[in-house]
């Protein structure tokens, strides 16, 4: 016998995925699904690129992938270097005019194209834009809110106004848009905005059936920093009462899963980016990974609680 062909025993768990993966593909065919990619979770070459053969992945399954990227810690290291100082307020970054030059250069000059170039090794998919472009993303400027005080923190917005039209466009051309959380101000002005509270409003707009959050923990904790129980499930009213006790940069990731759900998106997955295709393991198979937020259930049914493991 060729000692290379599979034999029974070893082709059955390979067998098992695919057949595991088969409903998923087919509820899934034809859906759009938002991953946000968190500068954090960009912490190596090999991790960059089997995000980027991911989305390839979901678009050759028959989903409509768009991507939004972060870049905290990529555009902090720039504001570093150009000795710019820098600072975050309840998880959002205090954004000067001087910082916000930094961080549009950053953003849409460099993560976004290398996003694009990873993933149009595969082939002409990704396109890049930002919010700014075709007037997909409109913000106001957004003050932080500490103590329940407002607290200005310069040139950052809360995007008011989608039209999604444009990434509509791409997906329909089977393109996968790579999008920049750089929105335009009715006012005039350029305005950063947190990539994940970027992403749910997109999510949002564009009736995504998922928005899937990639970061650098294994999902919400329910004890952080103490514990690493991770909550596996939780719903909208349960997440609503949770966020004033959560701080630094789970407080926008949170609260964008929050409006997403209640913005009509399916579910919110929150998952660990540093653990390579977790993604397609959030997509196309049973297993739990991470936490995912889901909407409230209709008054009447039971919703589910909570859930936590260890
Ligand atoms: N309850 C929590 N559960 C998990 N992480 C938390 C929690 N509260 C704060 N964090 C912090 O939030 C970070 C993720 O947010 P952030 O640094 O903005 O990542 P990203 O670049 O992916 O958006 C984690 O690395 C962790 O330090
Ligand atoms: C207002 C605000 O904080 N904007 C973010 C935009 C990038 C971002 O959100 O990146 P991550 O997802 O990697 O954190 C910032 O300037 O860092």
């Amino acid at each position: 016998m060729n000692p290379t062909l599979p034999t029974r025993r070893s082709a059955a768990p390979k067998a098992r995925t695919v057949i595991e993966a088969l409903p998923w593909l087919r509820r899934l065919h034809g859906k759009t699904v938002v991953v946000k990619f968190g500068g954090n979770a960009m912490v190596d070459d090999a991790l960059k690129a089997a995000f980027a053969e991911d989305m390839v992945s979901l678009r050759y399954a028959g989903v409509r992938p768009v991507v939004v990227h972060g870049g905290g810690p990529q555009i902090s290291g720039m504001l570093d270097r150009l000795g710019i100082a820098s600072e975050f307020t309840a998880g959002l970054r205090v954004t000067t005019p001087e910082a916000m030059d930094v961080v549009r250069m950053v953003l849409a000059g460099q993560v976004q194209r290398e996003l694009v170039g990873l993933i149009n090794r595969h082939g002409p998919f990704a396109v890049g834009l930002t919010g700014e472009d075709a007037h997909t993303m409109t913000a106001v400027r957004r003050p932080a809110v500490v103590d329940g005080e407002p607290v200005d923190i310069g040139l950052v917005g809360d995007v008011v106004a989608v039209d999604p039209s444009t990434v509509e466009a791409l997906l329909d051309r089977g393109r996968i848009p790579v999008v920049s959380p750089v929105a335009r101000g009715a006012d005039g002005e350029v305005y950063n905005v947190n990539a994940d509270l970027a992403a749910a409003a997109l999510a949002g707009a564009l009736g995504a059936e998922k928005l899937v959050v990639l970061t650098d923990v294994e999902g919400l904790y329910a004890d952080w920093p103490h514990s690493d129980d991770v909550i596996n499930r939780l719903t909208a009213t349960d997440l609503e009462a949770l966020l004033p006790a959560l701080s630094s940069g789970m407080v926008p990731k949170m609260e964008g899963c929050l409006r997403a759900v209640r913005g009509g998106v399916g579910a919110a997955h929150v998952l660990d980016g540093r653990v390579p295709h977790s993604l397609l393991l959030e997509v196309f198979t049973d297993e739990a990974v991470g936490t995912t937020v889901v909407p409230d259930p209709p008054p009447g049914v039971p919703g589910a609680r909570a859930e936590v493991t260890a």
